[in-house]
């Protein structure tokens, strides 16, 4: 798969943004990163949880799919953070003004899986809490959000058959080599 390193300086370094297909692992191995580089580390669902006071499945439940990336939109669009690994949801793609903030304020690591790897870790997509609309399929999901993580990236990692250890090994590299 294509790899990308497409970062001219380190002053967009303070924060490092994780996107990526859900079950991609930005959670995962993002908390492993901010031990590594002692940076803080969040989670914008659990931001996004927090501030709504409801579960992001309610979210999606209760304020439809387009509602859900609404609220996601503005939450990551006012994150004010520094020195910090931020994990955020799979479908944050989905909001310009949220991914024009997030670029400015760090650099932006896109963790790509192939599709079937994210469908054996997925399971059953909309119990997990997925952005899926009606009669959409996973497959067509992922090839529509595929491109919207490239086009994003500053910083592509190939992460298939990579195991948690080693793709932070493999973001750590790239990171210091920018
Ligand atoms: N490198 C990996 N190898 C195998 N399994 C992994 C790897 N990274 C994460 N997983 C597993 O995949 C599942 C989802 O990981 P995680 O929650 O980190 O994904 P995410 O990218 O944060 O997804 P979401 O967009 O839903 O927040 C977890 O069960 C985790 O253990
Ligand atoms: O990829 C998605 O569609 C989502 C992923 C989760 O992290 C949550 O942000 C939400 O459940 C939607
Ligand atoms: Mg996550």
């Amino acid at each position: 798969m294509e790899e990308k390193n497409l970062i001219k300086s380190k002053d967009k370094n303070m924060n490092i943004v994780l996107i990526g297909m859900p079950t991609a692992g930005k959670s995962t191995a993002g908390v492993i990163l901010a031990k590594l580089k002692g940076f803080d580390f969040i989670d914008s669902d659990l931001v996004i949880q927090n501030q709504e006071d409801r579960l992001l499945k309610e979210l999606i439940e209760q304020e439809g799919i387009d509602g859900f990336i609404s609220i996601e939109n503005r939450i990551n669009a006012s994150l004010c953070v520094d020195h910090s690994i931020i994990a955020t949801g799979g479908s944050v793609v989905y909001g310009a003004e949220a991914m024009v903030h997030l670029k400015s304020i760090g650099t932006i690591i896109y963790i790509k899986l192939s599709y079937e790897t994210i469908k054996k870790r997925l399971g059953d997509a909309q119990q997990r809490g997925v952005v899926l609309r009606e009669q959409q399929t996973l497959l067509e999901l992922y090839h529509e959000r595929c491109p919207l993580y490239e086009s994003y990236a500053d910083i592509i990692i190939d992460a298939e058959d990579l195991g948690v250890e080693e793709l932070v090994n493999k973001i750590m590299e790239q990171l210091s080599s920018i």
